[in-house]
C-alpha cells in the first residue's frame, strides 16, 4: 500500500509545476470526469491560504489588488491574459498535484507546510505569490504576524529566512520541477516591523545543469527601503530523493 502511494506521489509531484500553471490539471480527477464527490470522504478542493482574509491590512490588500489587476491584463494580440498569475497556496505541497488532496490524507496525514500550519488568520505567515514565468521572476506580498517576533516589535531573522526559502524555492520549483535548497545566503540590511508588509522579489540568475541560482530582495512595498538581500542555490531532485529511494 505505502509503496504504491509513494509510486503514485512520484508521478503526481513530478507534475507540480504543470499543476501550478494550469488550474484544470490541479482539479481532482473525479471532478474532471464529472463524477459526484458526495460519497468521497475527503475534501475535493483544498483551501487556498493566499486569498485575502480579514487579518490583511490595507497595505497588504493594496499590493494584492495591484498584482491581481496585472494578472487580468490582456496581451495586445490575443485574448490570453498577461504573464503574471497568482499561485494558489495549500498547507501541503502534495495538494498542488492532481490527486494530491487524496494522497495528502494517505502520506503522513498530520504533516503541514511550515508556513501554513496555523489556522488562525494573521498570526504568522500571511503571504501571496505572483509569478511571471516569461521574466522568470516572482513577487511575494508578506505580512508578518505577531507570532513571528524576534527582536521586540520586529520580525525574527529565521522567519525572514523561511520566507526567502519559500519564495525562491517556489520560483525554482515552478521553473524546473522538484528542487531542494542546497545553499541560502542572506544579508539582513534593516529590520522588518512586526505586522508590516514587505515585498519579496525573486528572480532566476542562471541554470547550470542540476543547479538553479536564484536571487532575492526584500523591500518595503514602495521599494524605497531594502530590508534583506539573498542568493539561493537549488538542486533539481527526483522524487526518489525525497523518499530516500
Ligand atoms: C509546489 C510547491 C509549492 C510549495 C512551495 C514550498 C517551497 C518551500 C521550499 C523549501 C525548500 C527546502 O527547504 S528544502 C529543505 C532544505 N534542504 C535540504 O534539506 C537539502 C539537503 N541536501 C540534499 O538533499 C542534497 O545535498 C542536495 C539535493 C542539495 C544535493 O544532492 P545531489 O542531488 O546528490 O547533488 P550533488 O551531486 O551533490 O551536487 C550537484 C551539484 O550541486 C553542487 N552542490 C550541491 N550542494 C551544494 C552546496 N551546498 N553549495 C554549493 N554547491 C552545491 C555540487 O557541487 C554539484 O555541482 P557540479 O559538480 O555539478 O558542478
Amino acid at each position: 500500500m505505502i509503496r504504491s502511494c509513494l509510486k503514485a506521489s512520484r508521478t503526481f509531484i513530478s507534475h507540480c509545476p504543470v499543476a501550478l500553471s494550469h488550474d484544470a490539471v490541479s482539479q481532482p480527477v473525479l471532478v474532471r470526469r464529472g463524477l459526484s464527490m458526495g460519497l468521497w470522504p475527503f475534501s475535493a478542493s483544498p483551501r487556498d491560504f493566499s486569498l485575502p482574509n480579514a487579518s490583511w491590512n490595507a497595505e497588504m490588500r493594496q499590493v494584492y489588488d495591484h498584482y491581481t489587476a496585472l494578472c487580468e491584463v490582456k496581451t495586445e494580440d490575443s485574448e490570453e491574459t498577461g504573464p503574471w498569475h497568482k499561485l494558489p497556496s495549500y498547507n501541503r505541497s502534495l495538494k498542488h498535484a492532481a490527486g494530491g488532496v487524496y494522497l495528502s490524507k494517505l502520506i503522513q496525514s498530520k504533516a503541514r507546510l511550515f508556513t501554513r500550519n496555523k489556522k488562525e488568520y494573521g498570526a504568522a505567515f500571511e503571504y501571496v505569490i505572483f509569478m511571471n514565468k516569461q521574466e522568470k521572476r516572482c513577487v511575494c506580498a508578506f505580512q508578518a504576524g505577531h507570532l513571528l517576533e524576534g527582536p521586540p516589535g520586529h520580525v525574527h531573522g529565521g522567519a525572514i529566512a523561511t520566507m526567502i526559502d519559500t519564495v525562491t524555492g517556489t520560483l525554482a520549483g515552478y521553473l524546473v520541477g522538484p528542487v531542494m535548497t542546497a545553499n541560502l545566503n542572506i544579508n539582513y540590511r534593516s529590520p522588518i516591523p512586526l505586522g508590516g508588509v514587505v515585498l519579496i522579489h525573486s528572480a532566476l540568475d542562471r541554470l547550470e545543469g542540476k543547479k538553479i541560482f536564484v536571487n532575492c530582495r526584500v523591500t518595503s512595498t514602495d521599494e524605497s527601503k531594502l530590508h534583506t538581500e539573498a542568493t539561493a542555490l537549488f538542486i533539481s531532485v527526483n522524487m526518489g530523493h525525497l523518499f530516500g529511494m
